[in-house]
C-alpha cells in the first residue's frame, strides 16, 4: 500500500487518482502513528514552504517522515515535498527544512525575459539510470510550477538535472528515496510511468 502524507498542502487526490490509474492503490492519510507503519511514503506539496513545514510540525509528522526516510522504505517527495527534505529554505525568509538531503531551497534569479515561477512543460535529463525513470525516454518533458529549486550540497544526489534560466535540480535520488520537483501527476503519460516504476519500487 502507497501512503500519501495529507498534512492539509497538497493535490492529493490527483495524486492518488495517477496511481490508481496505474493500477495502484495509494491511501491518503493524516495519523504519524498510520505513516509510521507505510511502507511507501509519498511527500506532496503545493504552497509556500513556510506553512508546509510549520504544518508538518503542528501534526506530529515530522518525526513519522524522518523515520520512513531512514528506514530504507520507499519514499517519493513531489514538488514542495522535494524542498522539504533540505536543510534550509529561503523561500520569502529563511527556514529549517527536514534536513534529509544536505542543501538549500532559493529563488530563480530574475533575468531578462525568464518568467518567474516556471510554469509549463521541461526535459530532464537523467545523471544516471534509475528504476523510478524505467521506460520513459531520455530529456523527456515533465510539468512543472515552482519559484524556487533545490540546491543539494553533493551532485551524487542529484537524478536529472533541468534547464531554466540556470541549470537546477529536478530530481534527486539517494538509495530509497526519491525526490522531483515536477509534478508526475500532472505529465501525463511519463508521469504514469515514474509513478508506475515507483509502486514497484
Ligand atoms: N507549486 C508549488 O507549491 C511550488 C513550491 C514552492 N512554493 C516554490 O515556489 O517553488
Amino acid at each position: 500500500m502507497i501512503t500519501i502524507v495529507d498534512y492539509g498542502m497538497g493535490n492529493l487526490r490527483s495524486v492518488q487518482k495517477a496511481f490508481e490509474k496505474v493500477g495502484a492503490e495509494a491511501q491518503i492519510c493524516t495519523n504519524p502513528e498510520e505513516i509510521a507503519k507505510a511502507s511507501k511514503l509519498i511527500l506532496p506539496g503545493v504552497g509556500a514552504f513556510r506553512d508546509a513545514i510549520q504544518a508538518l510540525k503542528d501534526q506530529n509528522l515530522v518525526e513519522p517522515i524522518l523515520e520512513h526516510a531512514n528506514s530504507g522504505k520507499p519514499f517519493l517527495g513531489i514538488c514542495l515535498g522535494l524542498q522539504l527534505l533540505f536543510d534550509v529554505s529561503y523561500e520569502d525568509g529563511e527556514y529549517e527544512g527536514l534536513g534529509i538531503i544536505p542543501g538549500k531551497v532559493v529563488r530563480f534569479q530574475d533575468q531578462p525575459g525568464l518568467k518567474i515561477p516556471h510554469m509549463g512543460w521541461n526535459q530532464i535529463d537523467a545523471t544516471r539510470p534509475h528504476p523510478l525513470l524505467a521506460g520513459i525516454p531520455e530529456h523527456e518533458h515533465f510539468y512543472f510550477v515552482h519559484s524556487y529549486y533545490v540546491a543539494p550540497d553533493n551532485d551524487d544526489d542529484v537524478a536529472a538535472w533541468t534547464e531554466y534560466g540556470c541549470r537546477f535540480a529536478s530530481m534527486v535520488a539517494r538509495d530509497n528515496l526519491v525526490a522531483c520537483q515536477f509534478h508526475p501527476e500532472k505529465s501525463q503519460n511519463a508521469g504514469l510511468k515514474l509513478l508506475q516504476n515507483f509502486a514497484a519500487f
